[in-house]
Parts: structure tokens; C-alpha cells; sequence
């Protein structure tokens, strides 16, 4: 940990200088802000006490430090005490890193040894499988949960564990078989290519669970992951015009049944304030017939999405398995696509999606993320 060297009041800010040579420069607005005494700040529930429009409007009268915390004296005489390794996460390049993530890309089937394969009793009943599991998650896009009772109700305890069943219109644990449950391809036995789902919704589900309970008197049925992330990024390189076309064009997606019509547009590459690739909605199927302000904007609309297409169909980037009674996959819907080959006989996929706040919450607290 960094300890102070210097503290210095120059105008309206207070310039710290950290024995390992890091300097940075603080407002201070943005140091009365960060007040932790008991007057501004409910250390209980971790929020400040004052309105944002009551942080007066006051200069620092005077700075006393030692190596570890600097005391400020502000013009109304209010005393604040910030403690050196607190300032230090501030250094903008820290700050930023702990909050970019680094997925691991992979391409095809080269993936299946590297994601985590845990026992769902290490999962539910330990930190450390529960750390494999989400740092699997976060890495490559999935992992797998083994020696899942096959039913719904012990496939339920794992979508919990996850971050919690996420309710849709579609319900929340559900059973896929190929009866029209729903106005959905899913609800069928055809070949699905591989998809994100809810590109229609304002925000798509997080993760998804599959556990195939039952596959009888028939074949086919294979699941089929891509790293929709990868693709991306060869599309970056290769057709770097069709990439900045499809992280600004809002592409329209529609789900329509009896009762429901969601539409939403969005990005088929969503870009995060990094440029790091942060969601990608990729949905051949769900697509509505739009109009376009050009004919470019057009043919670019075809064009880039048949190049992007390219990479998601081409078998060498695609991981093809059969899911087996007791196995739950569970994926990273912002990243991965997913798909099925066409399949025969009775087939029940049981499952639920979990939203990515929920997740994302049960990574950070077990500090597999920032
Ligand atoms: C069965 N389950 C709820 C997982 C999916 C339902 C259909 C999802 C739709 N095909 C889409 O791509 O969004
Ligand atoms: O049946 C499967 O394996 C996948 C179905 C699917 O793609 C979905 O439910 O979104």
C-alpha cells in the first residue's frame, strides 16, 4: 500500500504525492464529498447523508498529514479525515483497470478443457467452488455443473446459487420441449444457429441454465456455443468499417405472440466507455423489417451482420456437444450465442435465465471481479 509523501493545497485542490511516486490531483468538492464522518456519511448503510445540492460551497483552511491519513480543515470549520490507502484507488488508471475485464476469447471446441466443470455440491457448499465457477464465467463465457439431481427443482437450487431464477415472459423455470409453450423456434425440434437471446428486450437475460432432464426415442439435439466476443473482435480486424457499422447502428429486434409485442433497438456490438466489447445481440430470427435513411445504410446493414454471421457459422469457432442428464450448462447470454442441431424424439431442456446484475453481484462479492 501506498503511503503519503507530500500533500498540497493549490487553489481549489489538494495535490497528494504517494511514496511509489503517484500523484493525484483532488477537487475539493470532490474530497467534501467523500467526508466519512458520521454527519455526512451512514457508515451503516454506506451512503451519504447530505443532498448532493447540500455539499457547501467551502474552501480547505488548513491540510495536516502523516503517512497514513491527511486531516482537513474546511472554511466552516467541519474536519474531514481521509486515510491514504482510500485516495490511492483514485489514481484514474487504477480506478479504470479494476473495473475492465479481460475475457479469455476462444474459438471452437478448444474451450471444452478449459472451462470449469464442478461438482454441484462443491458449487452450493463451498466459496471455492463457487470462486471456479464464476471466474469460469467471467474468463470464457461458461461452465458446467455437474451431478445435478435431474429434476427441475434441483436444477432451480443451482439458477439460485447463480444469482437467482430471472422471470421473463417466458416464466421463470421453465421446461423447452417441442410443444408451442410459446410462439418460439425453441419450442420446437428444428436446428436453432446459434443466437443470443432477448435481443427484443430492454435488457437481455444475463445468464442462461440448460439441463437436458430427458432426451428419448431420438437423436440430434446438440447445444452449440460460440464466443460471440471473438467473433467481434475478427470482425474488428478483418472488416474494421462493418464493425464500427454494427457498434452504432440500432438494429431492431421483435418478439411477437398472442399478448405481447417487445421491440427494442440496439447495437449488435455494444461498446462500454473502454471500447471494450461489452454485449453482444445477435439474433438472425427476431430481426423486424426495417426502413433505413440510405441505400449504404442498407446494403452496410446486410453486409455486416453477413460478415459478423460468418464467424458465428463457421464450425471451427463453435463448440457442438450433447448435454447428458445430471450436466447443467450455464453461459453468459451478453457474450456467448447458443444453438441446437435439429433433433428426434422427446427432448426437455429445463432451466431459467439469471439476471446479470444478480451474477455479476455473486462474482463481485466473492471477489472474482471488482
Ligand atoms: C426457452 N427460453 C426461455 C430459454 C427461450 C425462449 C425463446 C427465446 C428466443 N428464441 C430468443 O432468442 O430470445
Ligand atoms: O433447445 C436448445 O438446446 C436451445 C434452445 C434455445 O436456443 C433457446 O431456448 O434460446
Amino acid at each position: 500500500m501506498s503511503a503519503l509523501q507530500s500533500v498540497n493545497i493549490t487553489d481549489g485542490s489538494l495535490t497528494v504525492l504517494f511514496d511509489d511516486g503517484t500523484s493525484i490531483v483532488f477537487e475539493d468538492v470532490w474530497l467534501r464529498d467523500q467526508c466519512r464522518c458520521s454527519a455526512c456519511y451512514n457508515s451503516t448503510t454506506f451512503q451519504r447523508v447530505q443532498h448532493l445540492l447540500d455539499i457547501p460551497d467551502v474552501t480547505i483552511t488548513s491540510v495536516e498529514y502523516d503517512k497514513s491519513q491527511i486531516l482537513i480543515v474546511w472554511s466552516d470549520n467541519h474536519e474531514s479525515i481521509y486515510k491514504a490507502e482510500f485516495l490511492s484507488e483514485f489514481e484514474y488508471s487504477v480506478w479504470t483497470n479494476k473495473r475492465r475485464r479481460r475475457p479469455l476469447l476462444w474459438r471452437g471446441k478448444e474451450v471444452a478443457s478449459k472451462v470449469a466443470k464442478v461438482h454441484v455440491d462443491k458449487f452450493l457448499n463451498s466459496v471455492e467452488g463457487a470462486e471456479i465457477v464464476f471466474t469460469s464465467l467471467i474468463d470464457y463465457g461458461a461452465a458446467l455443473i455437474e451431478g445435478v439431481e435431474v429434476s427441475l427443482e434441483a436444477t432451480e437450487k443451482v439458477c439460485k446459487a447463480l444469482g437467482g431464477v430471472q422471470h421473463t415472459m417466458f416464466g421463470g423455470m421453465w421446461e423447452v420441449t417441442n410443444v408451442m409453450l410459446h410462439a418460439d423456434t425453441a419450442y420446437t425440434n428444428v436446428p436453432l444457429a446459434v443466437h443470443n437471446d432477448n435481443t427484443y428486450f430492454n435488457e437481455a437475460a444475463g445468464l442462461q441454465v440448460f439441463h437436458c432432464l430427458e432426451h428419448s426415442n431420438g437423436s440430434g439435439g446438440e447445444s452449440i456455443l460460440v464466443d460471440g466476443f471473438y467473433g467481434a473482435s475478427q470482425l474488428k480486424k478483418e472488416f474494421p468499417e462493418d464493425y464500427e457499422f454494427l457498434t452504432n447502428f440500432d438494429l431492431e429486434a421483435q418478439y411477437l405472440e398472442d399478448g405481447h409485442n417487445f421491440r427494442y433497438a440496439a447495437p449488435v456490438i455494444r461498446l462500454d466507455k473502454f471500447k471494450d466489447i461489452q454485449q453482444i445481440r445477435f439474433n438472425v430470427y427476431d430481426r423486424t423489417a426495417m426502413a433505413f435513411s440510405s441505400q449504404e445504410e442498407c446494403r452496410a446493414y446486410y453486409r455486416s451482420l453477413r460478415n459478423l454471421s460468418r464467424y458465428y457459422e463457421n464450425l471451427e469457432c463453435q463448440w457442438k456437444f450433447k448435454l447428458v442428464p445430471g450436466t447443467a450448462l450455464v453461459f453468459d447470454n451478453f457474450r456467448l450465442l447458443h444453438g441446437r442441431t435439429g433433433f428426434t424424439g422427446k427432448r426437455v431442456l429445463g432451466g431459467s435465465y439469471v439476471a446479470r446484475s444478480e451474477w455479476l453481484n455473486k462474482a463481485r462479492a466473492l471477489r472474482v471481479i471488482n
